[in-house]
């Protein structure tokens, strides 16, 4: 059987496979790219694009709410409908002729189909048919298969056919009644979106609400949540599921509850898509998450096998993983020219922010912004600590940007570096005031620096001189 040769090979073509392949072309290498379903990857067509969607219209409508002048010219309720078509266009209505566009324009060449590894640097790729192409990479192959939803082991659950975040993003109809099963950060979005969009919500929250950021933001996104008549019961999950001939589920919690509802969406964390990879034609366990060095190398595997994004289970986020993308794609264009490798902590050819420097932002109301550590995570990892809290809501320009304004601050500082290690910001618009704090990160500046770096007045960036002051000079 015959072989096409590329420089190198990628197996999938989320944002992360994109940028993979795009990288190393710019670097003068040859590149395929494989992708089973739509070139584009589940941020495009199922997750970031489509939930920011849904919730965008919402967001604006509760800010304009929340000011008078504004607020009296607000006469209606949402528009469901444009909602849902203004989600349609962002999700480019689940056709991929645009990244397709976009692959050619890169100089990529794309193979449909399901990639799987059959040897060293060898990529079987079976299409649509049947036909099974083969290819080989001089240089690299690069796992970049992303992760999908994890559907926990409760009895019934499978069969009742419940929503994941893909069928919760890309809903052509607003369910009456929709039971979340989890509370993290796609749980709590929908959550928010499914109100807003007029469903009846119930959110069962095993762990607590966002478990993995700072106390009070949980704390803060339940109450609002609650606020929007979201029954939200903590400390209990689902045991049991079930769903009847006239297409209601029935859900029984722990606490012996019984939960009727249209739909039931599961939310509680991610799998890898390594199932059916060929993991075990090259001595890697199917199913699992695939472990890296720094410059994104398979722990176990040869050479010339790297993962990137959400497969290696670094940080499950598109920024993130593009980021270890351009990481990526450099390290192989240096390594296939002989080239010195820079993989040194913050070196060109390592993701060290992935340890240190992870910025999110929940798109809740309030919306949750965070970089780095948390309190809890710094204590953990044997830091030496100082955490300033501060309200948000006490700023002017918070006090400008809405009546009411309600927030919440927390800076985390290493003291014996007197450097920022963390961030927390909770409150309406926040998103944009994040990448201040992931500089002051990244930068290790010290805060004596940071007195220096003046907010303008009257923003909500002022925050930043509060939490000085709070600190002390
Ligand atoms: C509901 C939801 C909302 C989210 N919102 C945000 C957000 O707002 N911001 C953010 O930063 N992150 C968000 N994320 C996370 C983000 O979607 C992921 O981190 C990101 O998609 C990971 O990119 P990736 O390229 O690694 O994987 P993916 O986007 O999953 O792409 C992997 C691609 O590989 C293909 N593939 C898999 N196996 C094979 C195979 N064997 N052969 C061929 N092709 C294959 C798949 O079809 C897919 O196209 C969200 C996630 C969810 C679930
Ligand atoms: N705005 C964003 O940046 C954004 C939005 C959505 C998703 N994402 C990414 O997608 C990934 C997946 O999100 P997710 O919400 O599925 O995972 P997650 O890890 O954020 O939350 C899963 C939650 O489910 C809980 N849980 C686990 N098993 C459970 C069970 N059996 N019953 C009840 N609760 C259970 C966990 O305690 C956890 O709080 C995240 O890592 C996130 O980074 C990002």
């Amino acid at each position: 059987m015959t072989s096409i040769e590329y420089d190198v090979i990628v197996i999938g073509a989320g944002p992360v496979g994109e940028n993979v392949a795009d990288r190393v072309v710019q670097g003068g290498l040859t590149a395929a790219i494989v992708e089973r379903e739509l070139v584009g990857g589940e941020c495009s067509y199922w997750a970031c694009m489509p939930t920011k969607a849904l919730l965008r219209s919402g967001s604006a409508l509760r800010a304009a709410r929340q000011l008078p002048g504004a607020r009296e010219a607000v006469t209606g309720a949402l528009d469901v409908a444009a909602v849902l078509g203004r989600r349609d266009e962002f999700a480019s209505n689940w056709q991929d002729d645009g990244q397709v566009s976009w692959l050619e324009s890169a100089g990529i060449v794309l193979h449909r189909g399901q990639g799987r590894l059959a040897g060293d640097r060898v990529v079987e790729v079976t299409g649509a048919g049947g036909a099974v192409v083969t290819l080989t990479a001089r240089h690299a192959v690069v796992v970049a298969t992303g992760s999908s939803a994890l559907l926990p082991d409760v009895p019934g659950l499978r069969e009742s056919q419940p929503w994941t975040s893909r069928e919760a993003a890309a809903a052509k109809e607003v369910p009456g009644r929709l039971v979340v099963i989890g509370a993290g950060v796609v749980a709590t979005e929908m959550a928010t979106a499914y109100s807003t969009l007029g469903s009846s919500v119930t959110l069962l929250a095993r762990h607590g609400v966002l478990p993995a950021a700072e106390p009070f933001a949980g704390e803060r996104v339940t109450a609002s949540l609650r606020e929007a008549g979201v029954s939200v019961r903590l400390g209990t999950e689902a045991v049991s599921v079930k769903r009847d001939q006239a297409g209601a589920v029935h859900i029984e919690t722990a606490d012996g509850e019984r939960i009727e509802a249209d739909e039931v969406l599961v939310a509680v964390g991610r799998t890898p898509n390594t199932g059916d990879l060929g993991l075990d034609r090259v001595g890697l366990a199917p199913g699992a998450w695939l472990a890296v060095d720094d410059t994104m190398r398979v722990a176990g595997g040869g050479q010339w096998l790297y993962a990137a994004g959400d497969v290696n289970r670094r940080a499950l986020l598109t920024h993130q993983g593009k980021y270890q993308a351009r990481a990526v794609g450099d390290v192989i264009v240096a390594r296939a020219k002989g080239e010195k490798v820079d993989d040194g902590s913050w070196g060109r050819h390592v993701a060290t922010a992935d340890a240190r420097a992870v910025p999110q932002v929940v798109f809740t109301d309030p919306e949750v912004a965070s970089v780095g550590l948390t309190a809890a995570a710094a204590e953990a990892a044997g830091l030496r600590i100082r955490v300033v809290d501060y309200n948000l809501g006490a700023v002017a320009g918070a006090a400008l940007h809405s009546e009411g304004y309600q927030g919440q601050a927390r800076m985390v500082v290493d003291e014996d570096g007197k450097v920022i290690v963390g961030l927390t910001l909770v409150g309406p618009d926040v998103a944009e005031l994040i990448h201040a704090a992931t500089i002051a990160i990244v930068g290790e500046v010290p805060l004596d620096r940071l007195w220096h770096a003046v907010p303008a007045y009257p923003t909500v960036s002022e925050i930043w001189l509060r939490l000085l002051e709070t600190y002390g000079r």
